[in-house]
């Protein structure tokens, strides 16, 4: 259902096209980003800390390119109001077809919608949470202030946004020393060097990461008033901002 080893790129490819979250990928999608993202286990997890915290009754959370679900079902475990809705968003059909089954796993109180949806066009309103966790960085650059406004204006006052993203670095000894660190934990993980650059190639002109810096304008541009790096390993960060 998604618990298959990765090795999407473990082969030598004659060409390498760009990355797509498609039925490989969902199968494998576990190990796949557990074993590429430094802190994704503490991030998921400190989502669910987050959300029962800010989690209001009678109101929306939002899992914005949800994937196989791990980020909602973190705050499903964290949440007893059954008032409170959660809805997973994602414009994978392999990906959504998959968590609806892990989901339907998983008994709950709290209603649980999946929609397979553009998370840029999907309905919006009456939030306390919203997550983006490793899915802003998929979306045209031009196109994410208008997705982040949206957001803020489905919001309660309040309310927090949780955005977990790859991150560049403006000083270029921090980008190649990232970097490196990064490769260097996904070696570690078991990834050759020939994944690692197959894989690379693959994001090129798919995952644009930002500063912080860049997020936090935005953030701060949308109108959120409170905003901060509670998370940072290497080139991965998660930022909260409330309304
Ligand atoms: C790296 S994964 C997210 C991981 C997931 N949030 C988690 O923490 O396990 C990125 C997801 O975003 C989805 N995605 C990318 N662009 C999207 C869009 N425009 N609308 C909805 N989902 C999108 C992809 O299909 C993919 O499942
Ligand atoms: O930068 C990389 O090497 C990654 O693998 C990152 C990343 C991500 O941040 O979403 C890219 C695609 C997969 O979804 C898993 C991890």
């Amino acid at each position: 259902m998604g618990n298959r080893k990765d090795s999407v790129y473990a082969n030598p490819l004659t060409e390498v096209h760009q990355f797509k979250f498609d039925d490989r990928v969902a199968q494998c999608f576990p190990d796949m980003i557990t074993r590429s993202v430094p802190g994704y286990e503490t991030i998921i997890a400190m989502t669910g800390v987050m959300a029962q915290r800010f989690a209001q009754a009678d109101s929306h959370i939002y899992d914005l390119g949800c994937s196989l679900g791990a980020s909602l079902l973190s705050m499903r475990q964290h949440v007893d109001d059954a008032s409170i809705q959660i809805i997973g968003v994602d414009n994978s059909a392999a990906m959504i077809e998959r968590c609806t089954h892990i989901v339907a796993l998983n008994n709950s109180p709290i209603h649980t919608e999946l929609r397979l949806e553009d998370m840029q066009t999907t309905e919006l309103c009456n939030a306390s949470v919203v997550v983006l966790n490793f899915t802003l960085q998929f979306i045209p650059i031009e196109e994410r202030g208008p997705l982040i406004d949206r957001i803020y204006a489905a919001m309660k006052p309040g309310g927090i946004l949780i955005l977990s993203e790859k991150i560049r670095f403006e000083d270029e000894h921090l980008q190649q020393l990232n970097t490196e660190l990064h490769h260097e934990f996904k070696r570690g993980n078991g990834y050759s060097d020939l994944e690692i650059a197959q894989k690379r190639s693959s994001l090129e002109n798919y995952l644009r990461a930002e500063t912080i810096k860049s997020h936090e304008s935005r953030l701060a541009t949308a109108g959120f008033s409170s905003i901060d790096v509670w998370f940072q390993c290497f080139n991965f960060a998660s930022v909260v901002a409330i309304k």
